[in-house]
């Protein structure tokens, strides 16, 4: 039996903020890096060890990950860094606090930019210095593979490609992978495992530094699923 865990960054300085972050790369608050330790605790206290780790490139996701494998005395694990594992792309809405864009435009309206599956944010001009063109982590991604907005939809449409090619083939060859990743993300990787439909999917929320396992048999099926605090 493999085991999949999947865990979102500790709380964010923007979290803490209430600003809606996206692609911003914003670091943990001291709290955030107290649960990412507590992450790891946990997942050491239940005999976790991994074969390999994924996470994205941005800085709240892989100092999570650092953190995490430290308290399992794993740094020296493998890693792979995939732009396909940021959170989604919150568009124009980067940076604003989402309470008073729920004031301006409307908690329904608001709602709909973060929880609905197919309707993305306002897009962000190019000349923004938060777009992804101006960001040297991307010069090796084409232009057209750079958002301006993200809905869920779109995120699942570069993280699932990246799960099939990438990912797939590492978890078929080892049996513990862990991805430190965002609350999106890892909603679109969700969708996919538990075979979600649309709808169901926008009801699913992730807590920060809170690893969610999936028990997988050799052809990746799902046979059990928990989050680890569950059986501690
Ligand atoms: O701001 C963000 O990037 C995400 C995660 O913090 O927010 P939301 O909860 O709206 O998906």
């Amino acid at each position: 039996m493999k085991k999949l865990v999947l865990l979102r960054h500790g709380q964010s300085i923007w979290n803490q903020e209430n600003r809606f972050t996206g692609w911003h790369d914003v670091d943990l608050t001291d709290k955030g890096r107290e649960e990412a330790r507590a992450a790891g605790q946990l997942m050491l206290r239940h005999g976790l060890r991994f074969d390999h780790a994924y996470t994205s490139v941005l800085k709240r996701a892989i100092r999570t990950l650092w953190i995490g494998l430290d308290e399992l005395d794993q740094m020296w694990l493998p890693v792979t860094k995939a732009w396909q594992l940021n959170e989604r792309h919150y568009g124009a809405l980067t940076g604003l606090n989402k309470a008073e864009t729920a004031e301006e435009y409307g908690a329904e309206q608001v709602h709909i930019w973060r929880r609905s599956y197919d309707t993305p944010p306002p897009a962000l001009e190019e000349d923004s210095p938060y777009h992804p063109k101006h960001d040297p982590r991307y010069a090796g991604l084409q232009p057209e593979q750079l958002p301006a907005t993200e809905s869920l939809a779109l995120t699942l449409e570069r993280v699932l490609p990246y799960w099939n090619e990438a990912i797939v083939p590492t978890l078929s060859g080892c049996d513990n992978l862990l991805i430190a990743a965002h609350g999106n993300s890892i909603r679109a990787l969700i969708k996919h495992l538990d075979q979600l439909d649309n709808e169901s999917i926008m009801k699913v929320e992730i807590a920060t530094g809170d690893p969610l396992v999936y028990e997988l048999d050799d052809a990746l099926n799902v046979l059990d699923k928990y989050y680890l605090r569950e059986r501690d």
